[in-house]
């Protein structure tokens, strides 16, 4: 980074913050705003001040000459980007990633070369963006919102580091989101189109397609995905407005892999890889990088592309974590312990996708576990499917929970428990700090009681979902331990994650020769919650 874009290291202005990477998460916490979600904030509100901010930031010329690849849609942008970035790094490129939201860290929103940008460099860009913005704002131009700012400082740091393509996920939507300001981008894309956030996008799905069709730009091919027809038929209506193609790439082909498997696990993700390759082609071809990576035979991939889809990494979209705790006692533990199955799914759609990836999985660990070498009476683990689930109150818990149910059961997958926990961090945490709640007697826990209360109504609709009717992968489950099973309670709510962590670890700890897999479900951040909690 050169000198011009560092920020002073010094103590700052008399008054000012430090200009610390700590200091720096607070004030990015302060743009948070109070108003819900379901204001309309996001209806253009506004939406020119982006314009302002650039200029002030003098960022107008630089990023019309940014190499961006930008993707709107309403599920699988974060994994498409993260293909897309991890095939053009393959191919050579210096690459700058933007997605969101994050986990545990907001370093993660930003990525240079595959990597979260350090602290150091983050810190730097923030407050070079942040004390201009307090400079020059006034009542007609106030501090840009927190997205707004992210987008902001994700354009500052993709032009100061030089890099050879940005690849930049919508926030939310498309024609208002603040990373629409990019005008002339080198490819668009729009991932699967479904219900989510109807309450700011509009209620049928060819309104949010028309939203997401926004980010459309005259001269700029846009690729997509197979789409329902009416979704399909607004995103066309779109693109011959602007007089532009609009290709549908299919999903990969697995053989065109040699072999190997996609870098991010579940059936859906063929669905993202297709669309990333279609557009990194398209990025290739329009840059003029095209020659030498792309052979006569296109049926093949190129090496470079397997490289990138096998490689590709994202946290908490069907991420398999074995508890540390256990990894590192595993002498003692014999073949049980407790595994992690991290899914931050959060819409209908994705429930079923993460169900099947979670059955899926859950029965190849029993294969994996039963090996045939080993004999039938040795020391193998049963497997005990445990879920965990939150989801923010303005979903409906019953969407989620009975095409999660539905879909496992319908694999042979029956869940022994479930646990209903509040998010542990506040709902828009910056920081990889985290903030817990000071007191658990005081921890409002009314949200997971109707949680569990839709929990219990979906058993008893269809008597079918739960284990006592255990086949195929849990059939092993049911050997010897049919009285527990019996006693189990289907359900429980805890005052904290963490407290439900250590019932899990305890639980694995005194039956050793069971393994619980655990399925965290629901809300991203409940997904970074576990994740933070358990590396600890
Ligand atoms: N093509 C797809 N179809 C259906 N569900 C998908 C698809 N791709 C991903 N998902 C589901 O959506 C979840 C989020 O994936 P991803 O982060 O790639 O999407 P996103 O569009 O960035 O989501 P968000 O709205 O949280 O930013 C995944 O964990 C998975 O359950
Ligand atoms: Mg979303
Ligand atoms: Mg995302």
């Amino acid at each position: 980074m050169s000198k011009a874009h560092m920020a002073s290291n010094g103590e700052g202005e008399p008054g000012s913050p430090a200009r610390t990477y700590e200091e720096a998460l607070n004030c990015l916490s302060s743009l948070i705003t109070r108003r819900t979600r379901a204001d309309g904030a996001n209806k253009g509100d506004h939406f020119d001040l982006m314009f302002e901010y650039l200029k002030i930031l003098e960022l107008e010329d630089s990023m019309s000459r940014l190499k961006v690849i930008h993707v709107a849609g309403t599920k699988g942008k974060g994994s498409t980007c993260a293909f897309t970035e991890s095939i053009l790094r393959n191919c050579g490129f210096h690459t700058g990633l933007f997605t969101s939201p994050h986990l545990i860290d907001v370093r993660e929103r930003f990525r240079l070369d595959g990597m979260d940008i350090s602290e150091e460099k983050f810190t730097a860009y923030f407050w070079w963006c942040w004390d201009i913005l307090q400079e020059k704002i006034n009542d007609d131009v106030p501090m840009p919102t927190y997205f707004r700012f992210l987008a902001l400082l994700a354009f500052k740091i993709f032009v100061a580091e030089n890099v050879d393509v940005a690849i930049v996920e919508v926030g939310l939507g498309g024609k208002f989101d603040a990373t629409n300001v990019i005008r002339t981008p080198i490819v668009c894309g729009i991932c699967s189109l479904g219900y989510d956030h109807m309450e700011i996008l509009g209620n049928t799905l060819g309104e949010i397609a028309g939203e997401k069709a926004g980010i459309f730009k005259q001269g700029v091919p846009a690729y997509t995905v197979s789409q329902p027809e009416e979704a399909m038929s607004s995103l066309k209506a779109k693109a011959s407005q602007l007089g532009i193609s609009l290709q549908v790439a299919s999903p990969l082909d697995r053989g065109l892999l040699d072999g190997q498997q996609l870098g991010l696990d579940g059936e859906h993700q063929y669905i993202n890889a297709g669309l990333a390759i279609s557009m990194s082609r398209s990025w290739l071809e329009r840059t003029g990088h095209s020659e030498g990576i792309f052979t006569q035979n296109t049926k093949s991939l190129p090496e470079q592309f397997i490289r990138g889809l096998t490689l590709s990494r994202l946290q908490g979209r069907a991420q398999i974590v074995p508890d540390p705790y256990f990894s590192t006692q595993s002498s003692t533990l014999g073949p049980g312990g407790l595994v992690f199955y991290l899914d931050g799914a959060h819409s209908p759609e994705s429930m079923v996708v993460c169900a099947s990836w979670f059955s899926n999985v859950a029965k190849e660990t029993a294969r994996y576990i039963y090996h045939p070498e080993q004999p039938k009476n040795s020391s193998s683990a049963r497997l005990v499917p445990i879920l965990i689930f939150n989801c923010m109150s303005v979903r409906d818990p019953q969407m989620l929970l009975a095409p999660l149910m539905s879909t496992c059961s319908y694999n042979g997958v029956y869940f022994h428990k479930a646990l209903f926990v509040p998010n542990q961090s506040t709902f828009n945490k910056v920081g990889s700090f985290t903030s817990t709640q000071s007191n658990p007697q005081q921890v409002d826990l009314s949200w997971q009681m109707t949680i569990q209360r839709v929990w219990k109504n979906t058993i008893n609709g269809n008597k079918g979902l739960i284990d006592d009717k255990v086949t195929g992968v849990n059939e092993v489950c049911k050997q010897g331990e049919q009285r527990n099973t019996r006693n189990f309670e289907n359900s429980a709510i805890f005052p904290s994650l963490a407290s439900a962590i250590q019932w899990l670890r305890e639980y694995a700890q005194q039956k050793r020769t069971i393994r619980l897999q655990v399925l965290v479900t629901g809300s991203l951040n409940l997904v970074g919650d576990v994740l933070r909690l358990i590396k600890k």
